[in-house]
């Protein structure tokens, strides 16, 4: 089909080059209310980390948009590259089309958001590549269609968020080194927020409630209790320092001050669980590479 890349296509800046879709961590969740829709209204932090997806954005000779490679058990028309792509499209009459190719690094119902990011990183770069110039406000608002937690991706800082994860301002903290388990169970965002015993009536804290250690994730007590892996991964990481968990889950992570106590910790992991060894970011290596002005 529309597959058809000529050498001069790929030279032009931007298209053919790997692109990062960072992973990040929730390093608080607070859930303060809920909206008249059913979504929940969240006090977070998110931190970027260096983790990350890889995407590729091939050029087309026609307008269609379409993967390289499915992911296994995501339908291609499902896939959040796919929806950033097409919304694009469809908002701005854009008639032009792409093949996209994902080196998934990142696990999938993690908590780590990998396919928000993928749906980021499609968006903000096929605005340029696509020569749509639509405004960094926009891209979040559209972002913001495909799942809560896009907007922070498209954004591209640290950032204290609220609202459902939309309203962002950036915040600087030490970018420290973290182990990240993966337990071996998919955890689901919905499942969660439907949960009867979840706590929806946090108190709302401040930044420097955050910042004296102020942790918690409402999210915690559902999801261990049903996904008995959490809990062990917890217990497991417990051993070396502070564990929590990310968003819905399924990951648990702690946050070390030296690179040599993380690696300390991420060897001695790894024979029993699927660990990564990550460092925060303030800013996301999309928006790094993005001003080195390739494109
Ligand atoms: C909880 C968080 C925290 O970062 O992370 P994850 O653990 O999923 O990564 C996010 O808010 C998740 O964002 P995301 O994964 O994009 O969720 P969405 O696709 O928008 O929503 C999935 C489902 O979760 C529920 N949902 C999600 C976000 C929210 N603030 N309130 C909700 O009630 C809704 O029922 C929705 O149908
Ligand atoms: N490109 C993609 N990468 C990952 N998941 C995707 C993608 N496109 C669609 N999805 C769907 O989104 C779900 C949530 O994925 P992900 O963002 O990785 O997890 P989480 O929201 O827990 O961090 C997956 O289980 C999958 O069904």
């Amino acid at each position: 089909m529309g597959f058809v890349v000529t050498e001069v296509q790929e030279q032009v800046a931007g298209w053919g080059e790997k692109w990062p879709a960072p992973a990040k961590l929730n390093l608080m969740l607070r859930i303060t209310g809920r909206r008249p829709d059913g979504y929940h209204l969240l006090q977070t932090v998110f931190q970027i980390i260096d983790l990350c997806d890889w995407i590729t954005f091939h050029p087309v000779e026609d307008g269609l948009v379409f993967l390289h490679d499915p992911i296994p058990g995501v339908p291609e028309q499902d896939d959040l590259t796919i929806r950033a792509a097409n919304l694009l499209k469809q908002y701005t009459g854009c008639l032009l089309g792409v093949c996209i190719e994902v080196e998934k690094n990142l696990p999938m119902g993690g908590g780590l958001g990998g396919g928000s990011s993928d749906a980021a990183t499609t968006l903000v770069v096929l605005n340029k590549l696509w020569g749509l110039k639509l405004p960094l406000e926009k891209l979040m608002e559209l972002g913001l269609l495909l799942g809560a937690d896009v907007p922070v991706f498209v954004y591209g800082y640290t950032a204290w968020g609220e609202g459902i994860g939309e309203e962002l301002k950036p915040i600087t903290i030490p970018e420290q080194w973290v182990v990240v388990i993966k337990p071996d169970c998919h955890v689901n965002t919905k499942q969660i927020f439907l949960a009867e015993q979840l706590t929806r009536d946090s108190k709302p804290i401040t930044m420097r409630d955050f910042i004296a250690g102020d942790w918690r994730n409402d999210c915690l007590p559902v999801v261990s209790n049903l996904y008995k892996a959490v809990g062990e991964a917890l217990d497991a990481l417990s051993q070396y320092a502070d564990a929590r968990l990310t968003g819905t889950g399924a990951c648990v992570f702690a946050q070390f001050n030296s690179e040599e106590s993380a690696r300390e910790a991420f060897s001695a992991l790894s024979p029993n669980w699927s660990v990564y060894l990550a460092r925060g970011l303030n800013r996301s290596p999309l928006y790094e590479k993005l001003e080195q002005g390739s494109v």
